[in-house]
C-alpha cells in the first residue's frame, strides 16, 4: 500500500474518537501528548480513559454513536467492536471533511497511526501499511533501545546552533556542508556516555570555526 508520511500538527484541533476501548486508548492518549481537543463518544470508557476524563482533558459524550456526531472535527478515528458502526461513522465524518481512520480497516482509511518514539522534539515513525502493526511495534522497541533520550538533547542543542548558523554562513549549501560534516558519529557517542558538555562544546567549536572562515 502506498502511502505518503506527514507529521500533523493537532495543537488545539478538534479530534474525535468513537469507542473507548484499548485501541481507543492508544490513540487518544498520543492525540492529547500532540495537544490536541479530543471528544470520544463510547457508552463506556477503559479505566485509563476515564482517568483521563476525570482529570478534564477530554471531552466524552456517554453514550453509542449517532448520526450527527461528527460535524467540525478535523480527524476522526473510528475505533469500535462493530464493524458496521464504524464505516457508518466513518462515512459521516468524511462526508464532513475530517480525515478518517478505521481501526479495523486500512483500506478503507484515509491514514494510518505508525508506531511512535519520541525524545524531545525528535520523533520516530514506523510503519507497515497494516501489514503487520505488530512487526512495526517490535521495530520501535529496537529503535527505542537504540535511540535514547540523549538524541532529544542533542537535537536541541544543535537546534539552537542551527539558528545562529543561519546567519553566520552565508548561503543554503555552505549550511548543509556544515551540517553533514558536524554530526558526526564522536559527537554521538559523547552523548550516549552522558557527556553533554563535551559534544556541546565540540559543536560549538565548529560553528565558530565555520563562522570564522566565512
Ligand atoms: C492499519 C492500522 C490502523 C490504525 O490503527 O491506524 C492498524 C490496524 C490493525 N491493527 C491490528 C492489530 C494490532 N495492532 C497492534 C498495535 C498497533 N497498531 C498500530 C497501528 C495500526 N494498526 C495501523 C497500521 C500501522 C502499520 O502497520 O503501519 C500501532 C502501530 C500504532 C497505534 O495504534 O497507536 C500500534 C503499535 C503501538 C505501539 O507503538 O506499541 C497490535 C500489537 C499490540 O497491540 O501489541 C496488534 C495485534 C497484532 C497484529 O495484528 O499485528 C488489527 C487487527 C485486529 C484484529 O485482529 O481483529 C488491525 C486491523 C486490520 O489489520 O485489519
Ligand atoms: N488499529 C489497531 O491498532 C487495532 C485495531 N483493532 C480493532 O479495533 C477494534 C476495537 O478494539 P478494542 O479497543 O480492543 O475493543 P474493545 O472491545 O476494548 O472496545 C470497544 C469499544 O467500543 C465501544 N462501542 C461499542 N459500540 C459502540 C457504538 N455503537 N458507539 C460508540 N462506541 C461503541 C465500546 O463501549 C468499547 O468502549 C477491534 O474490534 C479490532 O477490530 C484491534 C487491535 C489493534
Amino acid at each position: 500500500m502506498e502511502l505518503y508520511p506527514i507529521n500533523l500538527k493537532l495543537a488545539g484541533r478538534r479530534c474525535a474518537v468513537v469507542g473507548g476501548g484499548a485501541v481507543a486508548e492508544r490513540k487518544v492518549r498520543t492525540m492529547l501528548a500532540a495537544g490536541a481537543r479530543v471528544h470520544v463518544f463510547s457508552p463506556m470508557l477503559t479505566p485509563g480513559l476515564s482517568r483521563v476524563y476525570k482529570d478534564g482533558r477530554l471531552h466524552w459524550t456517554p453514550r453509542a454513536y449517532q448520526p450527527g456526531d461528527l460535524h467540525n472535527f478535523f480527524i476522526v478515528i473510528c475505533a469500535t467492536d462493530q464493524a458496521e458502526v464504524n464505516r457508518q461513522a466513518a462515512a459521516e465524518a468524511r462526508s464532513a471533511g475530517a480525515l478518517v481512520n478505521l481501526a479495523d480497516s486500512p483500506e478503507l482509511s484515509d491514514f494510518h497511526v505508525p508506531a511512535q518514539i519520541t525524545r524531545g522534539d525528535l520523533l520516530i515513525t514506523v510503519a507497515t501499511g497494516g501489514g503487520s502493526p505488530a512487526l512495526a511495534r517490535r521495530l520501535k522497541e529496537d529503535i527505542a533501545a537504540r535511540y535514547g533520550p540523549e538524541y532529544g538533547e542533542y537535537l536541541a542543542l544543535v537546534a539552537k546552533v542551527r539558528a545562529d548558523m543561519k546567519n553566520r554562513l552565508a548561503t543554503a549549501r555552505e549550511r548543509e556542508g556544515f551540517w553533514r560534516e558536524t554530526i558526526d558519529p564522536d559527537v554521538l557517542n559523547l552523548l550516549k556516555n552522558g557527556k553533554f558538555t563535551e559534544a556541546e562544546e565540540r559543536i560549538r567549536h565548529a560553528a565558530c570555526c565555520a563562522g570564522s572562515e566565512s
